[in-house]
């Protein structure tokens, strides 16, 4: 039981009883299975925990003082949201006593600059965005100091493989006296779809559409071919196990042509057979070798790099399936032989369960 939470039920049980009020920014691929994930829990002891008092896309906001219905949202949303404010966050859940919290799924730089002022004010955050934790390293101190501040949490599971316990993992070696000595592997879920999907015959754009399609993809697929979205995720598990590095400390080889990565949003589509014959070059050199190609992340004596691997198929990180991660930690214990972390590294639902798992955590 939190410190407040105590301090409530001495004055009154029912107060401490109240369920969390939360704010949920963005209805997208991944906001949409959170919200399918609160309807389910309706009238259940886990549905009773929560109330979602506010959801909002790019476009539209809706609040509820007493609570909105999370199969109703979408509709509610597009027929009679107004346009909203992310100051607008702070209000809404300010009255009444259960804790408060954001649930971030979204892209967006503007909300990931919200989350240390929402966690200074007392408010907890929960993000599948890797903007908060894996850009700058101001930020990230930023948001581990407002923690302290507001004596709040940062759930962080769904930012690097989609819930997987990769994160705590690491935070609970490192709590017990491990040090981390290197981290090597698949961190990208779309990727690891294409490469376990691409046959060097089918053009590799048409398999890049489909990820999108599947939602597997970063709003922006570029954010993926380009090792951006890799390069997050490795700079969130590096600091994780200790390593303070900057984003541009790490080494990216991109996927994407010059003239592909210089496009408008818009245009990319049209775009993307650029990516064709590099890829079936690749794949043809790595098919004469008897290889495999993943997109690999590593961290080496506290050096990073991110790139597209060839590597035998019997290889430890060439495993796995679909949108497999699949990752290798060496540790003061697992020295020898690294610990193997391997599941769905991408898609909706795992990444709505991650994030709602995180908030059950921070209510304890
Ligand atoms: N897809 C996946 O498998 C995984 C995704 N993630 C992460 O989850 C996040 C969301 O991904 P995904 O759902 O696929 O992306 P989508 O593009 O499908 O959804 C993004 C949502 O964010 C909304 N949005 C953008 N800006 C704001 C804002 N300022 N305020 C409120 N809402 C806003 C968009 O609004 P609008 O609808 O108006 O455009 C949209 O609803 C990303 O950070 C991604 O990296 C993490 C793990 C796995
Ligand atoms: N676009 C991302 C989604 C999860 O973070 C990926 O492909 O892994």
């Amino acid at each position: 039981m939190s410190a407040v939470v105590a301090e409530l039920a001495a004055v009154s049980p029912q107060a401490a009883r109240a369920p969390a009020r939360v704010a949920l920014l963005g209805t997208g691929t991944v906001g949409r299975a959170v919200l399918e994930r609160l309807a389910s829990w309706s009238g259940t002891p886990l549905g009773a925990r929560l109330s979602l008092v506010y959801a909002a896309n790019s476009r539209h906001a809706l609040g509820g003082r007493f609570g909105l219905l999370p199969e109703g949202v979408a509709d509610l949303l597009q027929h009679e949201g107004q346009p909203g404010r992310l100051s607008a966050v702070e209000a809404v859940l300010q009255g009444g006593y259960g804790p408060r919290l954001v649930v971030d799924a979204t892209a967006s730089e503007d909300v990931a600059a919200h989350h240390a002022r929402w966690l200074s004010q007392g408010i907890h955050v929960v993000t599948a965005c890797k903007l908060g934790q894996g850009t700058s390293l101001a930020r990230w101190q930023a948001i581990r100091a407002a923690c302290a501040e507001g004596g709040t949490c940062y759930g962080d599971s769904a930012t690097v493989g989609a819930g997987l316990p990769l994160i705590r993992s690491i935070r609970e070696l490192r709590a017990g006296g491990d040090r981390i000595h290197a981290i090597a592997g698949v961190l990208s879920g779309s990727l690891a779809w294409l490469f376990n999907h691409y046959d060097g015959l089918r053009a590799f754009s048409g398999f890049v559409r489909e990820a999108r399609e599947a939602g597997y993809t970063e709003p922006d697929p570029r954010d993926d071919l380009s090792g951006e979205d890799v390069r997050r995720k490795i700079v969130i598990l590096a600091r994780a196990a200790g390593v303070e590095l900057e984003s541009h400390d790490v080494d990216v080889s991109s996927l994407v042509p010059a003239a592909l990565a210089q496009l408008p949003k818009a245009d990319v589509d049209a775009a993307l057979p650029q990516l064709d014959q590099p890829l079936r070059d690749h794949f043809a050199v790595a098919y004469r070798n008897g290889e495999k190609l993943r997109f690999i992340a590593r961290l080496e004596n506290g050096k990073v790099r991110v790139g597209l691997e060839s590597l035998p198929g019997d290889h430890p990180l060439a495993g796995g399936a679909g949108t497999d991660n699949r990752v290798a930690i060496w540790s003061d214990r697992y020295s020898r032989q690294p610990l193997v972390i391997q599941g769905p590294g991408a898609g909706a639902e795992v990444t709505a369960a991650g994030l709602l798992d995180d908030v059950l955590r921070i209510l304890g």
